[in-house]
This record gives C-alpha cells, structure tokens and sequence, in this order.
C-alpha cells in the first residue's frame, strides 16, 4: 500500500474518534453511579444539576449517554469487523475460486448488495432473537456484501495487471497470489470502505436499538437512549438531545477519515500536472540564436532535499525544426520537456537562467495558463490514459478550444474533424462520436496529437509518443509528427530513449546521461555516425537503425555496461566514467566535464587539443 499523507480533515477526525474512544474507556467508571441513580425527578428539564435533564426514571440523561458510549462503540467495531472480514473472505474466496463458483459467487453477491443491508440485517435479528449479540451479527453480516463485492472488483481489475499474469504463469499458488499481490493492491480502497463502513454500522446499530430490537433493559446504547427520549420529545427535547448529537458527532468523524483516507491515499495527489515552482533566473550563460523559439539555458530540476535530477541542461529549438532529446531510462529527458511545457510533478522545483518560449517566459511566476495551453501542445506516452474512457472523443478533442479559445458545437467540431483528417484518421465524423476505447492504440495516439494541434500551438511537447506503440504503428505516429511539422512549421521536442527514433525524425540532437546534456548534434551527423562522445557512440551501437544505416557496421548489436547513477549518488568528476571505454586516470573521476563545443567529455577534448 502507499504510503498515507496525511491531510488536515484526517487528522481531525482520527482525533474527534480517538477522544470519543477515550471517553468511552473512561466514562463507566466515572459517571456509572449518576447514570443508574434515581433522582426522584422523572422527565426533568435540562438544568445546571441535569445538563440534559432526567428519563422516566429520573436518571441523568447526560451521565448515560456519557457511559452508553463504551458499549455502542463496541458493538459497531465488532459489527464493522465482521462485516470486513466476512466480506473479505468472501469476495477473496470468490476470486480464488474456479470459473463456474466465481460467476455465481459474483451473481449472489450482486443479489446481496442490491438488498438494503438494514432491511438484511432485520431479516437476520428476526430469526436471531434480540439483544447486543444478534444486533452486531445481524448489522455485520448485512454489511458484508459491500466489503465482497469490493474485494472481487479490485482484485480482478489488479488481476488483470502483468505482475499477477507473471505470478500465476509461474506457477504461484492462488491464495499466495492473493496474499502477496492482490491484497496489498487492494487494501486503500478497503481501508476507506472500513471507515464508511463504520459510520453506516453505528447508525444501522442505533436504529435497531431505537426500534427496540437491539439492546434491550438494563443495557444501554445510544440507539436506546434515543428509544426513550423519543417518548418525551415534545415536553423535553434534551433528553434526545444527548444520544442524537453524539451518533451524528461519531458518525460524521468516521465519514470525515474515510474522506481524508481517499484523499491521502489518491495517487494523484502526488503527481498533479502542475505549473512548475517559479524558476530562480540566474546569470544567463548560455546563448541560444536570437531567432529561437525555446530557450533553456542553465535549467536545474531539484529535489526539496536538494538532489539535482537535472543539471545545467541547456539548449534551444529554432521555429519550425524538431529537437530530439534521447538518453537512457532516468536520464532527465522528461523532466527537462516538462520543466518547458510547465508540468513538473508536485514537489519539484525548476531553476534557469531562462526559460522562454519567445516572448513567453516560462520562469515567470504568473504564466498565462490560455497562452500556455495554446502555445504548447503535450503529447504523452501512452495513448491509452491520455483520454477520459467515459466521454466520447468528440468533448475531448475540443475542450481546449471550448476552455480558452471560446470556439463551442459545430465549430469545435468542425474544427475538430480538421484536425483528424490532418493526422490521417479515416472517418473523422464516426470517430468523434466513438470512445477512446473504440480506437485501436495508434489512432488514439494520432488523435492526442489532432488534439495537441487544435489550439495551433507553435510548439509540440512529445514524451516518448511511441514506446507504448508496435512498431509498424510507431512509423506512422513518427510520420504524422513530422508531416505536421513540415506542412505547419510546427517545432517538435521530442523525447525518446530510441536514438534510432531521433535520428530518423529530428534535424538536432541533444544526448543526455545522469540529468546533463552530453552532446548536441545534427541529424545528419548522428546518421553518418559523426559521433564523439562515448555515451552516443555506446547508444548509436546499440541501435540496429542507425547504426546499419550510418556506418555499413554489420557487428553484433552493443550493451553498454553498468548502469547510470542514481541522482543522489551522482559522482563529483565525470557520471558516464564508470562505464566509460576510454575513460582518463584522474581527470575523469575528478572533473565534471563541461559541455565545450557541444560535448563534454574529457577525453574528446584531449583529443581536440593534441590535434
Ligand atoms: N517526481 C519525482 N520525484 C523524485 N524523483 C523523480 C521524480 N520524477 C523523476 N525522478 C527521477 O529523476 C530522474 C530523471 O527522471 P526522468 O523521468 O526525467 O527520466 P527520463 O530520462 O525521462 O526517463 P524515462 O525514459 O524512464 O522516463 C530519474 O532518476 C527519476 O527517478
């Protein structure tokens, strides 16, 4: 399970239950003798002796709702208890078992659910008798059904999921499946339904003792209590006062954590799309061309302990051209696109000395969000989540002309349509009205970019469009983008950790390693194999694309050994030196190189220098 953060509304009410917990370990012993004590005063109205005056029997209302505390508590965690764990069991029972008994486990289930679990419960306490004991089991076992159902739905759509399919392929057994993978996944969700659960147990708890089938004489809960004040409620309301306000109190608080729980357990939470952190400008250093579209110069992306992700990654895209930024996994590619688009996780901070996209200075603290939103097109790597599955495609390719361009019905899509046919769908008019999970992968990801373009931005954003993609579909989404940057001088920044992709697609290169750039390059160079430093010819051998075609090399496909450092452990000299194949005694371990003529490495600029 993730771990929790914590949020204001779930502190509170984990606190509001603790402290009526605590009464209710407290409160027998202090206020017993005034609960059972006659008083003489029968119905007697709220007064300084009697906060909420006396019942029929001249006890003091307060004194009883204070000590009734203890054994409603008890008995709606042992309802909610069992309700969990009988529903557990079930829902994970059914999952575990074959086809034909999981099919009617589910269809019982559905029956059970569609049930009212209050009416059950009266069903189950009618055949049990009254009192505490068949009060919990009946509000228990009619809370099961939601804890099952619950279980069964997680833990088939988890099933689903390619570490379950590798587990039962390996033979693992399906309880161990259960235990090991399932289970954990599902135990958010469950642990939220746990404090609903309890809410809901404390008021179906209350309302059979109200209606007189749960505790009966001498006990007491709050449901009885409410019984009897009930029977005065016109001469002297506070006596209801009491149970009523502290059922409510109870039942909000659990509501309250398990609102708080969905919230510090959502995982978007974490990783909102949200602006960057205002980026501190420092001296600029690097010089881009004047005429250049995006300029990052000296972009840091940081940790709040400190740790660089990226460093000092500078570079520029000129209008019109198509920058590739290629590196291995953790290279800092991403965070560099989206330090530009302005969609850094929560928590990260970028720092530059500047960021622009022409005028538009991406570092500034309050960045038209329209101009952002039109300006820059994002399209991200897997089709699959980019579209909302519930809405057809139609409301979705239009929603940024709709937010912050004012272009709404026939318009939209019309202009939609357009953008269709410009990356190629076929049916345009047939698509809008489909589903996203209507389109087959590739066409999902070509209308991401129809959507992208829509606002006509003057610059693309593609994080890895391709990687989820089979390969024969790849071609077209990469012909798609290019088609679009010909025809419409649209710049591309394009991400990818396939230097065959970026050879074939961009005119520049920018390589990166450990979250610096390494080198810069043209196409044309990277194609001939025009390569220096180490880490690009490593990735240009290990590519079967380029390296074919760039250099005639006919040699079985490189690995490059070792693997890069993770950010915090980054070395103070060289990062690739480790897995460097001409790597220099001292300088190496020592020195950061810097980037000089567009690459940095030291052994290169040794060479340079001896020429
Ligand atoms: N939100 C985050 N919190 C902490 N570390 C992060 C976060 N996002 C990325 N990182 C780390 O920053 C480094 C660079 O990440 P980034 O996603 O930019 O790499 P990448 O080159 O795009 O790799 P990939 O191709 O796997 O996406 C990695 O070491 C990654 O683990």
């Amino acid at each position: 399970m993730r771990r929790i953060r914590w949020n204001t509304p779930l502190v509170t009410a984990l606190t509001g239950l603790g402290l009526i917990t605590l009464l209710g370990i407290v409160a027998p012993f202090l206020a017993e003798e005034e609960a059972t004590a006659l008083s003489g005063a029968a119905r007697a109205h709220a007064s300084s002796e009697h906060w909420l005056g006396t019942d029929a029997l001249g006890r003091d209302v307060l004194a009883r709702t204070l000590v009734a505390t203890r054994l409603t508590l008890e008995m709606t965690l042992a309802a909610t208890a069992i309700a969990a764990v009988t529903g557990i069991l079930l829902g994970a029972g059914v999952w575990v078992s074959g086809r034909r008994v999981r099919e009617l486990g589910l269809r019982l289930i559905d029956v059970m659910i569609s049930y009212p679990a209050l009416i059950l419960a009266l069903v189950i306490a009618t055949v049990l008798g009254t009192g505490p004991t068949a009060s919990v089991l009946a509000i228990g076992l009619g809370g099961a059904p939601a804890f099952a159902r619950l279980t069964a739905n997680m833990a088939a759509s988890v099933a689903q999921r390619d570490f379950v399919t590798q587990a039962r392929l390996m033979g693992v057994p399906p309880y161990r499946v259960l235990v090991r993978h399932l289970l954990p996944n599902v135990a958010g969700p469950l642990l939220v339904l746990l404090s609903v659960a309890f809410a809901n147990v404390l008021v179906a708890l209350s309302g059979l003792s109200f209606l007189g089938v749960g505790v009966q004489t001498p006990d007491y809960d709050w449901g009885s209590l409410l019984n009897s004040g009930l029977a005065s409620l016109h001469t002297n309301p506070a006596e209801a006062i009491g149970p009523a306000v502290a059922i409510t109190v109870t039942g909000v608080l659990a509501g309250f954590v398990g609102d708080g729980l969905a919230a510090a357990l959502d995982p978007r939470a974490g990783r909102a799309k949200v602006a960057a952190a205002r980026p501190v400008v420092t001296a600029p250093s690097h010089r881009a061309p004047g005429e250049a579209l995006v300029t990052v110069d000296g972009l840091a992306v940081v940790l709040p302990d400190g740790t660089r992700l990226v460093d000092d990654v500078s570079f520029h895209v000129m209008p019109g051209e198509i920058v590739g930024l290629v590196g291995e996994s953790g290279s800092g590619k991403s965070l560099t696109a989206m330090s530009v688009a302005r969609l850094l996780p929560e928590g990260l901070a970028a720092h530059a000395a500047e960021l622009t996209l022409d005028d538009l200075d991406l570092a500034a603290p309050g960045t038209d969000p329209k101009r952002l939103a039109t300006e820059i097109g994002v399209v991200f790597q897997d089709p699959s989540s980019s579209f909302n599955p519930a809405l057809r495609m139609s409301g979705q390719l239009s929603e940024t002309l709709r937010v912050h361009q004012g272009v709404r019905g026939a318009e939209a899509d019309r202009r939609a349509i357009e953008a269709l046919e410009r990356v190629r769908i076929k049916e345009p008019a047939r698509v809008m009205k489909q589903y996203p999970h209507e389109l087959s992968g590739g066409m999902r990801q070509r209308a991401m970019i129809a959507s992208a373009l829509l606002p006509g931005p003057r610059l693309i954003v593609a994080d890895e469009p391709t990687t989820a993609l089979d390969v024969t579909v790849q071609a077209e989404v990469l012909d798609v983008l290019k088609d679009i940057n010909r025809r419409r001088g649209t710049s591309v920044l394009l991400i990818s950790h396939d230097i065959g992709v970026v050879g074939t697609v961009c005119h520049r290169i920018v390589v990166m390693y450990a979250g610096r750039v390494v080198e810069e390059l043209s196409a044309a160079d990277l194609r001939a194999g025009r390569v220096r430093h180490p880490y690009t010819r490593a990735l240009l051998a290990a590519s079967p694309r380029l390296r074919d075609t760039g250099t005639g090399d006919r040699a079985p496909l490189a690995t490059i050994p070792g693997r890069p450092p993770a950010p915090a452990a980054r070395p103070s000299g060289c990062a690739f030196a480790a897995r460097c194949p001409v790597v220099l005694d001292t300088i190496c371990a020592t020195e950061r190189p810097r980037l000089i003529d567009d690459v940095a490495c030291h052994a290169v600029r040794q060479e340079v220098q001896a020429e």
